[in-house]
């Protein structure tokens, strides 16, 4: 990749992957709504934009990394947004979690002033992020894709290209909503094995040995049983996302109760205040009772 890469949005994820960048090499511009959380990139040699047109007006290519749809199209379309400097030759790479049509739609707009788009969500958290491990699941222009796979090669463990706009915020959609639905199967395990006498520690480790055995219940279990929910995935982002993978289910008429029921248990979470804590907080609304 050639030249200096923007990078919009500095939350827990986009922070984590631009000081990546920087920590391999790379030339990294950055811009957030709220500009102090650019400072810690500063120190370690990041510029600053004033706006995301500014940026994309200085870097040939531009990542944005923003928390939901809403977030996502302002970025692009609002005043001094990308779309304001986007034209021939740059390209624009949305790796927020949306869903198909916002992106189609940020690809409608950027491909109009003859730019380049691709959307490349990400699956893997904030440690995998700060590792270069994600899993990026990319769609849209596949020249642009194959310029970007130097910078994801430092942001991921694996990229993906999944053909046309739509398919990778599909992909991140169902891939979330399994995980949603198993987050709360997991609170409700941990729960009704206290409930019922039995260590949840011991739960964890036969858990560990049987062939349901997955990395988020071996990272998340020890915490969830210390009641310790520090973000590291905000369980408003995951009530979002299935939000919208139920919104792809309907499109589709594929049943889904389980997700149902698991988007139920976040929105509940979420009306207790527990938006902002790791979508591991759930734990607490099978738990009741003070958090
Ligand atoms: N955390 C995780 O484990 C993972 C998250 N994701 C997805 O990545 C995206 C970012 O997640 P994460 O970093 O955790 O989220 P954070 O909540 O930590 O950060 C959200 C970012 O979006 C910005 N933002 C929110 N609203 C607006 C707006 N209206 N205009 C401009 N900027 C806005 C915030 O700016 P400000 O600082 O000003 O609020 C911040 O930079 C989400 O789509 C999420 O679903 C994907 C994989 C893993
Ligand atoms: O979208 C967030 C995904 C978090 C994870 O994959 O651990």
């Amino acid at each position: 990749m050639e030249g200096e890469i923007g990078f919009l949005g500095m939350g827990i994820m986009g922070k984590a992957m631009a000081m990546n960048l920087l920590r391999h090499g790379f030339k990294v511009t950055v811009w957030n709504r709220t500009l102090s959380r650019c400072d810690e990139l500063v120190e370690h040699g990041a510029s600053v934009g004033e706006t995301p047109a500014a940026v994309v007006k200085k870097c040939k290519y531009t990542i944005g990394m923003l928390s939901d749809p809403a977030a996502a199209l302002s970025v692009v379309f609002d005043k001094d947004g990308v779309l304001e400097q986007i034209c021939s030759g740059k390209g624009y790479i949305d790796m927020s979690t949306v869903d198909a049509e916002t992106s189609s739609k940020i690809s409608e707009a950027i491909t109009s002033k003859g730019g380049h788009f691709l959307e490349a969500p990400v699956s893997g958290s904030k440690k995998p992020a700060e590792d270069g491990q994600l899993v990026i699941l990319a769609a849209g222009e596949k020249v642009l894709y194959e310029e970007a796979l130097p910078a994801f090669d430092v942001m991921g463990k694996k990229s993906f290209f999944l053909g046309n706009v739509g398919n990778g915020a599909k992909m991140k959609l169902v891939v979330n909503m399994i995980m949603g639905s198993m987050m709360n199967a997991f609170s409700e395990g941990l729960v009704l094995a206290d409930k019922s006498g039995l260590s949840s520690q011991t739960l964890l480790d036969v858990l560990e040995l049987a062939a349901i055995a997955n990395p988020m219940f071996k990272m998340k279990g020890p915490s969830m049983i210390q009641n310790n929910y520090t973000p590291a995935f905000p369980l408003k982002h995951q009530q979002k996302d299935m939000r919208l993978a139920l919104a792809l289910g309907d499109e589709n008429a594929v049943s889904m109760p389980v997700a149902a029921a698991a988007n139920e248990a976040f929105k509940k979470a979420r009306n207790l205040s527990l938006g902002d804590l790791d979508f591991s907080a759930v734990h607490q609304t099978v738990k009741g009772g003070e958090h």
